[in-house]
């Protein structure tokens, strides 16, 4: 059977643009190989600059590989490719909440991206809207809401409702979660697994909490310094990793 995504040999690779080191290559991803099935929910871990956001960056299309391939359900996605890509791969990003616009309401700043990707009238438009509210625990009256009449956790619950408006496949959260209190983290975090049961969503998430992720991942990456040092099923990663990083980062929550 296909698998819902596939990445083969995927890599980036930047240039210093200014300065001494100008025009001087830095490698921010090293080749790599990974897939994920519907429904399941990766986790991508590592240090600082080991290269965790570049894979985020790409598979949502916010930047374009130097090198390799992305597939969904086997075809290839092209950067060029926008409407569909945006359609099928949602990103949360470390800064979403300030990504929603204050001047517009709630309720508006999701009725953009229906009215864009649907022919559906207006007053369908809204419904579904409203419905997606609901499926994120909000309530219909947050549809004529700003962003700041919300409190921070309901701001996220927005930001996963704009995510999950179009039905996609995949959303990679990059840190989404990280500025939550703990207690609203955790409602955030089983809202998603909710999500994932009732619409067979995929997850990719970036992640510096070993609980967070041995919670909520099916599947583990490892980077370090722009390479996968190891990726597999998070009960083998935990209780027999290959590698004495892995080992630190998921045993002890050190690197
Ligand atoms: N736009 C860019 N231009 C040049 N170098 C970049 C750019 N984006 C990332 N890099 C470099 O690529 C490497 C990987 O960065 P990346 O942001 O993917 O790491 P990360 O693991 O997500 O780190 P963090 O946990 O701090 O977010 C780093 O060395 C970084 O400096």
């Amino acid at each position: 059977m296909t698998k819902l995504l596939e990445v083969e040999q995927l890599s980036k690779s930047y240039r210093h643009k200014t300065g001494l080191f100008s025009g001087t290559k830095i490698v921010a991803l090293e080749p790599l190989s990974f897939s994920l099935e519907r429904g399941e929910t990766l986790a991508i871990m590592g240090e600082t600059g080991s290269g965790k956001s570049t894979i985020a960056r790409l598979i949502a299309g916010a930047e374009k590989p130097s090198g390799g391939e992305i597939r969904l359900n086997g075809k290839p996605l092209q950067a060029t490719d926008y409407a569909e890509r945006c359609r099928n791969i949602r990103m949360i990003f470390q800064d979403s909440l300030r990504s929603l616009n204050p001047q517009i309401t709630v309720g508006k700043q999701l009725k953009e991206a229906v009215r864009f990707n649907t022919n559906w009238d207006a007053a369908t438009q809204q419904q579904h809207v409203v419905e997606t509210l609901r499926k994120v625990g909000l309530l219909p009256d947050h549809y004529h809401f700003y962003p700041h009449m919300l409190s921070s956790g309901q701001q996220q619950r927005v930001c996963i409702a704009r995510a999950i408006v179009l039905a996609p496949q995949i959303i990679v959260a990059d840190e989404a979660f990280v500025s939550l209190d703990p207690s609203i983290r955790a409602q955030i975090i089983n809202l998603i697994l909710d999500l994932q049961q009732d619409m067979g969503i995929s997850f990719i998430f970036v992640s510096h909490s070993t609980e967070i992720v041995k919670h909520v991942a099916d599947k583990i990456l490892i980077m370090h310094r722009g390479k996968m040092i190891e990726f597999g099923p998070t009960q083998v990663l935990v209780n027999h990793p290959k590698e004495t990083y892995t080992r630190h980062l998921l045993q002890t929550g050190t690197l």
